[in-house]
């Protein structure tokens, strides 16, 4: 296949889990979920050029904690791509960063979304989004959902994903937080609750709600069953949960695994109203008012 340009550029999107339920371990180590993602207005933008080596770049990564080697989740995008089509991933990354690291936000699994989009330009591919996505499984369980983007439901690992088809934004008020929470440690934690199967009708009120536009009902419907887990690890998160509810959030929940919090609120200024007070409580190290964003 020919190269088609010499750079190119795409951008994918920090997520929440608007709900995520979690059933008990399978056989291979891991839980199967049934989550609804939402890409929020936290955009993580990667340019690619074509160079002598893989090399990566890190703009706006303040502590340097983001992975500049080969286990930077975009290189591992790369030689997969390079992989499927027969060359060697001779491409200079630079990916600017806006999510949040080790945030229960995904910022690298965009990072690896974008990656794939970018690469399917510069190296004149012609896949479509769902081939994308379909090939992105074995990055992560969250890069399908980064490659695709808008509202989704993600099953199995949370890798198959379905588009939902939404009427409007959503505002949100995230609590960001200074030091993460390990992913494997909260599922690990999550065993000694016991989970039961995962009720396969359990979103149809909040997809319901999220394709009319009812944002009440949506808020309604927030959930995450790892959120239990994550007080337990970092218990400053439910006072977080419970500020946003007396802010009068119509929901609030845990991220993912954490430790960031979402809340949702009536319109961006109520979402502003409730980033603000999380500030002057003290809560977290950083409050923001974000959008849902649409897929492309
Ligand atoms: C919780 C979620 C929700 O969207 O996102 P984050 O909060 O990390 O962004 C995902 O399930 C994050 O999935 P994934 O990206 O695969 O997690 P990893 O960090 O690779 O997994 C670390 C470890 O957690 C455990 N694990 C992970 C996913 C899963 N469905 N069940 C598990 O038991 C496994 O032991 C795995 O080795
Ligand atoms: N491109 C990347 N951006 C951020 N972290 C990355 C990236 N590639 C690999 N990592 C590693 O993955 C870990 C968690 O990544 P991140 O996607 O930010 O969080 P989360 O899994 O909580 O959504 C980081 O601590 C870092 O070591």
């Amino acid at each position: 296949m020919n190269q088609v340009a010499s750079e190119a550029t795409a951008t994918s999107y920090g997520k929440i889990n608007v709900a995520l339920r979690a059933g008990p371990v399978d056989a291979h180590g891991y839980h199967p979920l049934r989550t609804v993602f939402a890409a929020v207005s936290l955009p993580e933008r990667v340019h690619v050029r074509a160079s002598d080596r893989l090399q990566i770049e890190v703009v706006n990564d303040p502590h340097g904690v983001v992975p500049r080697d080969e286990t930077n989740l975009a290189a591992a995008a790369a030689r997969l791509m390079a992989d499927r089509v027969g060359r060697d991933p001779l491409v200079e990354i630079t990916i600017d960063k806006t999510v949040p690291v080790a945030g229960g936000m995904g910022g690298g699994s965009a990072d690896a979304a974008a990656t794939l989009l970018a690469l399917n330009e510069l190296w004149g591919m012609g896949l479509h989004r769902r081939q994308l996505a379909a090939m992105a499984r074995p990055l992560g369980a969250d890069v399908p959902f980064a490659v695709v983007g808008g509202t989704a439901l993600g099953t199995g690992r949370g890798d198959h994903v379905l588009p939902i088809a939404t009427s409007r934004s959503l505002p949100i008020a995230l609590a960001l937080q200074d030091d993460g929470i390990s992913t494997a440690r909260v599922y690990q934690l999550y065993d000694e609750l016991h989970p039961g199967a995962i009720d396969p009708h359990a979103d149809d009120d909040l997809v319901a709600g999220l394709e009319s536009g009812d944002l009440e009902r949506v808020g309604r419907n927030m959930v995450n069953d790892l959120e239990p887990v994550a007080f337990a690890v970092m218990p400053r998160l439910q006072q977080i949960r419970d500020a946003a509810l007396r802010e009068g959030a119509l929901g609030a929940v845990v991220t993912g695994s954490g430790p960031t919090v979402a809340a949702l609120g009536a319109d961006d200024d109520h979402a502003r109203r409730i980033a603000a007070a999380w500030g002057a409580q003290g809560l977290c190290a950083r409050a923001v008012a974000v959008r849902s964003v649409p897929a492309e």
